[in-house]
């Protein structure tokens, strides 16, 4: 029985009778336990060689676990809580009982905690039995650590290794399917995409661990029928009409950078350190009406560093759906509680002094018209609002990549120069709407986007109960399955010269695009990212603007430190903006 199903049951049940229940549970437990030490004994007093094998406590621990585990394995996602809570108190019937007959240690021991101890060890050892050799995920190639523990995922999101990981794993298996966890694959197919995404099938459990202070956003939530509703919210955010308003901010804001590098022109700048905090304070402006004043110094001066350490506690945690459902009923780690309130900080800033401002919150906070439904204040709210504060980051990530690889291609920043210059020479401007349809500016955009693509972890789904037949493959039902986008992205078979950043694949040279399905920066479906004109918006104005003020350059060798925790936060680089006359 679920546990919400057990607490729907409460109410017309008294506390007495829950009682008298365990009582009388504990009494026949008591009797059974009697007669059964008592055969035993007789039974041991006949067959003394037998004894070992098939009357010894461990023989009842083991056969106890057999019975649990073909109880539990089928279940999909079986609720940890659920399974301690009735192990727990099976457990608690059993040891009263004993309680109430037996005292004396030795025989505690040897019939309470002894068949305890198999039972966990048999429990443990017949789970890696059945991951390894019965799994219908085994014949897929992967890390022998992987098919046995998610600690193998953990660890890697967590140390920001994962999609390189991956992306290496496939190449050396030559595999489209790699095993990445007990019951998780890396699907490294463009044909799985549609299958996988358009909706049929619920978000990964990995979406359970990033719910803030127990609510999930849009792009958390696995139930399909809030996300429907919610979605409807967010996309109001994004009309034509509401995009044409935060143009005009990210135009301001573009230009205070601007000058910002001016003033610094040839002089060394951490320009990773610099497009991370134009885009957070841009992030806070659109989302929440007023910047972060982290460029200005006025803001949370650990606001991105606590955002990069949430993001690696996530990684960790998140795959270990077990833990993090457990970790949901204690109190929040240090590491999340900063992170949420540094950005509730901000929501309450907004509305306390300027309630009625036009911005991404402001769409947030109405009824969705078809259902009449809105999102909870304080909670849901918040929940949401920092998801588009963070997802407002991403564009940082994507140009101070992108400035890198330009400061390295002359050419191409030449030819973007060139394409700009033309262009105010025609009497355009580097407005947004003014620059949207120069070609050689989009194809760097979308190049950056593929090759410098802040989300390359891939986004998680569990396939449903009838599994999913490709052909070549089949995935299981139940199976928690993602295409990763670094390795799907430059994959040789989807792009040629994948490795290479060369923009013109997006406009002269189209046969370097393999295959269009691969191109999947900003997802696919029904989640795909709602923000996605903006952030393509705002990466378009920057990129355009420094490149028709500034020379980039850089050092050519410089390792960059490169991590993906569910989301790319990369090291500083130092470049170099230098005015153009
Ligand atoms: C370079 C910038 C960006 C890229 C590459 C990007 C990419 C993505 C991707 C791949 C997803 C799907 C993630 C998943 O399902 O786990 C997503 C979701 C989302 N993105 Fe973006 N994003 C960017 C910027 C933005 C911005 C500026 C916003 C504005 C607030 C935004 C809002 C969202 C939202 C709300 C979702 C969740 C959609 C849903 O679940 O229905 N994104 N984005």
């Amino acid at each position: 029985m679920s546990l919400s199903s057990m607490s729907m049951l409460m109410p017309s049940v008294g506390i007495w009778e829950y009682f008298d229940f365990a009582r009388v549970g504990m009494i026949k437990t008591t009797q059974a336990i009697d007669s059964a030490i008592n055969s035993m004994k007789i039974f041991q007093s006949h067959n003394p060689e037998l004894v070992a094998t098939t009357t010894s406590p461990h023989f009842f621990g083991v056969a106890i676990a057999l019975v649990s585990c073909l109880l539990v394995a089928p279940i999909p996602e079986a609720r940890t809580i659920e399974v301690l809570f009735g192990y727990a108190i099976l457990n608690f019937v059993y040891l009263g009982s004993f309680l109430m007959t037996q005292s004396e240690l030795p025989v505690i021991i040897e019939y309470w905690l002894l068949p305890n101890l198999t039972y966990l060890a048999t429990c443990v050892i017949l789970t890696l039995i059945r991951r390894v050799f019965i799994s219908p995920l085994r014949n897929f190639p992967g890390p022998a650590s992987a098919s046995i523990s998610n600690h193998w995922m953990a660890k890697e999101l967590g140390a920001g290794t994962f999609s390189k990981t991956v992306r290496d794993l496939h190449r050396r298996y030559g595999a489209a399917v790699v095993r990445t966890g007990p019951n998780e694959v890396s699907v490294n197919d463009a044909e799985a995409i549609v299958k996988i995404y358009s909706g049929k099938y619920q978000r990964g459990s990995f979406y359970e661990g990033g719910k803030l202070r127990g609510q999930a956003a849009i792009r958390e939530t696995r139930s399909q029928y809030h996300h429907t509703i919610w979605r409807r919210i967010w996309d109001k955010a994004f009309t034509p009409g509401e995009l044409k308003h935060y143009a005009a901010q990210t135009e301001n804001a573009t230009s205070k950078l601007v000058n910002s590098l001016k003033k610094k022109s040839g002089e060394e700048v951490d320009c990773t350190k610099a497009m991370d905090e134009f885009a957070l304070d841009l992030a806070a402006q659109l989302t929440y009406g007023e910047d972060a004043g982290i460029q200005d110094g006025t803001g949370i001066e650990t606001h991105l560093e606590s955002i990069k350490k949430y993001l690696s506690w996530l990684g960790y945690y998140a795959t270990l759906r077990n833990i993090s459902e457990l970790l949901s009923y204690t109190r929040d780690p240090a590491v999340l509680t900063t992170y949420c309130s540094n950005s509730e900080s901000l929501l309450i800033n907004r509305q306390r002094n300027h309630p009625d401002s036009h911005d991404i919150t402001s769409h947030l906070l109405l009824e969705d018209e078809e259902s009449r439904r809105k999102f909870q204040v304080p909670l849901q709210l918040a929940a949401n609002t920092n998801l588009s504060l963070l997802m407002g980051t991403a564009v940082g990530t994507t140009l101070s990549q992108t400035f890198k690889t330009l400061s390295k291609n002359k050419k191409i920043q030449e030819k973007l120069h060139k394409e700009l210059e033309s262009h105010i020479k025609k009497g355009g401007d580097l407005s947004t709407e003014s620059i949207k349809p120069l070609p050689y500016l989009s194809a760097i955009i979308t190049e950056s986007l593929r090759l410098h693509n802040p989300f390359t972890t891939g986004v998680h789904a569990a396939i449903g109960e009838d599994g999913l037949d490709m052909g070549s493959y089949r995935l299981p039902p139940h199976t928690q399955v993602y295409v990763p986008t670094l390795t799907l992205m430059t994959d040789e078979k989807y792009f040629e010269n994948a490795e290479e950043y060369i923009p013109e694949r997006w406009t002269e040279k189209e046969e370097m695009v393999k295959d269009k399905r691969a191109y999947v920066p900003f997802g696919y479906g029904i989640h795909a990212c709602a923000g996605k004109q903006l952030a393509i918006n705002e990466l378009k104005l920057v990129v355009a603007r420094v490149v028709a003020g500034f020379e980039i350059e850089g050092e050519d060798d410089e390792e960059v430190e490169w991590k993906d925790y569910g989301m790319v936060r990369v090291g500083e680089w130092k470049g170099r903006f230098k005015s153009r006359k």
